[in-house]
């Protein structure tokens, strides 16, 4: 099975990575990209094809689109008359619904909608798909195949893309955020850039897998840490005081609003 990937920014490598490194073979998958250096780049890294949108959309049997979602009607419209039934095409863009695509493409091509993360760098994304109207059961195996190659996969109802987005999707600059902000108080605080970084960066790792390896709810994890009237109460008292629990609510209401805002094309 052939796959193209059209838009190698970011998130396109990201997910172009992941395939070789699950061994995907480099001849059965091919970039189409629209800046030439970037385009010579991926060549050259990963030794796979650049070829048009249009050439990628005709040989392709899964096409999945990487452009941001302001460009996807544009590349839709372009590599519409290449794309014919029996064909799979997987979005990866914000905001951007399964009726939007399927109303652009012909009749018999399935499409998938695919909200990822850029932690499937290191093989541990989130990744959450949703179906189109013509979607059967091997179309979504397909999808899943393709994005657990670079961790995790969960089938999800459309209708819930956009809250996805504002929590997995864009997650992960929230967590980088934090630990940007812990480190700049370690060094406020006296610590040397250095040590501050690696204390900060082994305390997310080793929550993160306490999280995941005893699945205790993070309240109960939280308490653990807390003494009575010790430095973990103080400072949680000061994160309460300072609004942080209400800013990360207004701040996924409006990831998630964007998210409805770039469906209408803004
Ligand atoms: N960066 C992230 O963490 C995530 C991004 N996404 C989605 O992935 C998509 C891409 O985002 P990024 O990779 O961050 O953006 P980006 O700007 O890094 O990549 C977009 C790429 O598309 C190329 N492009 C634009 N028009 C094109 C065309 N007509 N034909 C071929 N290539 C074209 C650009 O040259 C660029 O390399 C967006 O729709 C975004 O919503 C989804 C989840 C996470
Ligand atoms: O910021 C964005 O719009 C994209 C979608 C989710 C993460 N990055």
């Amino acid at each position: 099975m052939s796959t193209a990937i059209i838009g190698a920014g970011v998130m396109g490598e990201t997910l172009l990575s992941g395939l070789v490194r699950a061994g995907r073979r480099v001849d059965q998958l091919m970039v189409g990209e629209k800046r030439a250096e970037r385009a010579s780049e991926l060549e050259e890294r990963y030794g796979v094809a650049v070829v048009s949108n249009r050439e990628a959309a005709a040989k392709a049997d899964t096409v999945a689109l990487v452009v941001k979602p302001q460009d996807m009607g544009d590349v839709l419209e372009e590599i519409a008359p290449e794309l014919r039934a029996g064909q799979l095409v997987v979005s990866l863009a914000a905001g951007i619904t399964t009726s939007f695509i399927e109303s652009r493409v012909p009749d018999g091509v399935a499409v998938v909608r695919v909200m990822p993360n850029t932690p499937a760098l290191v093989d541990e994304g989130m990744a959450a798909i949703s179906p189109g109207s013509h979607c059967d059961e091997s179309h979504l195996a397909e999808v899943e195949s393709l994005m657990a190659s670079t961790g995790k996969v969960l089938r999800i109802p459309e209708k819930q893309m956009d809250a996805v987005t504002a929590i997995s999707g864009s997650g992960p600059a929230y967590i980088f955020f934090v630990v940007e902000s812990m480190i700049e108080a370690g060094v406020h605080l006296g610590l040397p850039r250095s040590t501050a970084t690696d204390l900060v960066v082994q305390t997310l790792v080793g929550s993160a897998a306490m999280l995941r390896e005893t699945g205790t709810h993070p309240v109960v994890l939280r308490e653990q840490v807390t003494s009575p009237s010790g430095t973990t109460a103080s400072a949680l008292r000061e994160l309460e005081v300072h609004r942080v629990r209400a800013a990360f609510l207004a701040a996924m209401e409006a990831a998630r609003n964007r998210s409805r805002e770039l469906a209408e094309g803004s």
